[in-house]
């Protein structure tokens, strides 16, 4: 029977996952495959630890040694970051190795130079682990949905993010309180950023962007707004009013051209998007012809990853001696029919907003406001006063009809710039996730 030889670099979290997974599933993929997959070389910081996980496999400690090794068919990028990771996959391709990574980072940022480097010397680079975990959503934009048009892609993809969130709304908790709790969970980085600042996300949307349209990578284009900065009374008014505020990466396809962008998203709580909670990922794909559906699942953790890595594995060992026209092109269109398109700024994006406005508690400050947003041509879909403040203040939530950011934004510069208004308004954009 043939055997694939992988070249494991990296033993922490997803490492540890593929290792027993490959030990734990060997039958069953045996059955599946008609060849077998060997761990050859790994490196790791630690002997210990591969002789512990991968008692068969050679201990490398140089990364570019690892991927020049002749009993070295596939390499596994684990490490993560664009350093070492980098210099290490694009070495491999050069000498003809395959390659499976679970590294969005790596991909949102370098991604278009690691694919194109990949065609010269007709390797496969496949990356399911990087978006949404061990969900199969890049299977399903590139293979499951390529008999359609997509118009719009709507993830949570991060679950960091959505745990916080989750724990918010649930226990009223302040953001601060559920990070240190997520944190010590092990859910969060010992540096969070990433994850709470929606870099994450926006690496994970910027990749299923460029598969659902058909252009290079381009993270720059991306909007990047986190939940660092919401309110847990913002999350309290959100569901008197019948809402969810959830992270949401969006793309979608407009006559303006395509939007990219991650922040926090009211949406309407009868959604299934709505009821995706704790460290849970769920990709929702509006598609001209199958319509909509929707991915749900882990999006994270040792065993989940591994699954997607290994699914990866298994195609590329199916595909090895396949025509290069045989294979999915890396971005889901043929090479050469991956165009740049414009991008929308974030001014020009149409959405309904939430609004907060802290104000003095007197006559004919709703009906100021009111028109403020009216001379912007913002129309009002509901509008309610909260809580009486100390020092006769009230908080005025409002939702927006449908309209362009860029109005809503000279609106609020209006509303603050009023005596009776006594804090910046906090807007939150919402979803009516029409596609
Ligand atoms: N942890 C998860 O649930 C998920 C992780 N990913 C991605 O998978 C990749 C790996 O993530 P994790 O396993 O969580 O990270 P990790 O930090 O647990 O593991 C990375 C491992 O690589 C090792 N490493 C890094 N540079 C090395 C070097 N020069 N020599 C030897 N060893 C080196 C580190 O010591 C560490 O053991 C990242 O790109 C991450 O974004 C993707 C989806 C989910
Ligand atoms: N940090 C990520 C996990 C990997 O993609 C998350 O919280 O979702
Ligand atoms: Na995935």
């Amino acid at each position: 029977m043939r055997t694939i030889n992988i070249g494991l670099l990296g033993l922490g979290t997803v490492g540890r996952g593929v290792a027993e997974l490959l030990r734990d599933n060997t039958q069953e993929m045996t059955r599946r495959l008609g060849c077998e997959i060997r761990i050859s070389a790994v490196c790791s910081r630690s002997q210990e630890r591969v002789q512990q996980l991968c008692p068969q496999a050679a201990w490398e400690t140089d990364p570019l040694t690892l991927v020049q090794r002749d009993d070295v068919d596939v390499v596994l990028e684990l490490f993560g970051g664009t350093t070492l990771a980098k210099d290490a996959v694009l070495k491999a391709i050069e000498c003809g190795k395959h390659i499976v990574t679970a590294n969005k980072k790596l991909l949102a940022e370098y991604g278009n130079d690691i694919f194109a480097l990949a065609e010269k010397n007709n390797v496969m680079v496949h990356f399911e682990a990087a978006v949404a975990g061990g969900i199969p959503v890049i299977k399903a934009l590139r293979e499951g949905l390529a008999a359609n048009q997509i118009q719009s892609v709507a993830g949570i993809i991060n679950g960091t993010s959505n745990f916080i969130l989750s724990e918010m709304r649930e226990k009223g908790s302040a953001f601060k309180d559920v990070l240190a709790e997520a944190q010590r969970l092990g859910y969060a980085e010992a540096d969070p950023t990433f994850d709470i600042e929606g870099h994450d996300a926006g690496h994970k949307i910027t990749i299923m962007s460029a598969l659902a349209f058909g252009t290079p990578v381009n993270f720059g284009a991306c909007y990047l707004e986190g939940i660092s900065q919401l309110d847990s009374r913002d999350i309290k008014y959100a569901e008197e009013l019948g809402y969810r505020v959830k992270l949401l990466g969006i793309t979608r396809k407009t006559e303006k051209g395509i939007e990219l962008r991650v922040h926090p998203t009211l949406i309407p709580e009868s959604r299934l998007l709505a009821n995706v909670n704790g460290v849970m990922n769920a990709v929702r794909i509006n598609a001209n012809m199958v319509g909509e559906t929707l991915y749900y699942g882990a999006g994270a953790g040792a065993l989940p990853t591994a699954s997607a890595v290994v699914a990866d594995l298994m195609d590329i060992a199916r595909l090895m001696n396949a025509p290069s026209q045989n294979r999915v092109p890396h971005l889901a269109f043929q090479p050469s029919q991956v165009k740049a398109q414009n991008f929308v700024s974030m001014d020009n994006i149409s959405s309904s907003y939430y609004l907060r406005v802290q104000a003095a508690d007197e006559a004919g400050v709703l009906g100021k406001i009111a028109t403020l947003l009216a001379n912007e041509g913002v129309s009002i879909e509901a509008l309610i006063q909260k809580a009486v403040l100390d020092n006769n203040q009230a908080e005025i939530v409002i939702l927006t009809h449908h309209t362009i950011e860029k109005n809503v934004k000279t609106a609020i510069a209006a509303i603050e710039a009023q005596d009776c208004v006594s804090a910046p308004v906090t807007m939150i954009r919402m979803e009516s996730l029409h596609g």
